[in-house]
């Protein structure tokens, strides 16, 4: 049986969480910014549903990566905050995680924009 009340409580979290993301994570605040402008221009350009649902793919997947890098980051701090070669490279490796689609998303909004915005 779903306990519809406990879904709500975990929904109320997740957006307690995206707060904190867009608060305090300055690349938080960069990647809202990006897909506010990348929403923008697919009105303004009038984009096809299938590229529509490329975009939304990598706008859902940059965030998604960006919160899970912020979580491992805090928990990081909260193991250790000395100098240790192995939070470092935990610390790395999930930020090259948020690399990783933030890369596709350049490369898959100039494919959808750049001749949109080249043939005006
Ligand atoms: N405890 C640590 N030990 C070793 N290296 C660390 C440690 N903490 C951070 N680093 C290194 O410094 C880099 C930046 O870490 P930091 O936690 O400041 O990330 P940030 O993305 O700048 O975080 P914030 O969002 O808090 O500004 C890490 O990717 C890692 O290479």
């Amino acid at each position: 049986m779903i306990d519809l009340r406990k879904m709500f409580r975990s929904f109320k979290f997740a957006f307690q969480g995206i707060y904190f993301l867009v608060k305090n994570e300055n690349n938080a605040r960069v990647h809202l910014l990006a897909s506010f402008l990348v929403v923008a221009a697919g009105f303004y350009y009038g984009i096809s549903a299938f590229e529509w649902l490329i975009i939304l793919l990598f706008v859902s997947s940059v965030w998604a990566s960006e919160a899970f890098n912020s979580a491992i980051e805090k928990l990081c701090d909260e193991v250790d905050r000395t100098q240790n070669r192995q939070i470092g490279m935990v610390k790395d490796m999930a930020a090259a995680g948020v690399l990783f689609f933030a890369l596709g998303a350049l490369v898959a909004a100039a494919i959808i924009f750049l001749p949109k915005i080249l043939s005006i």
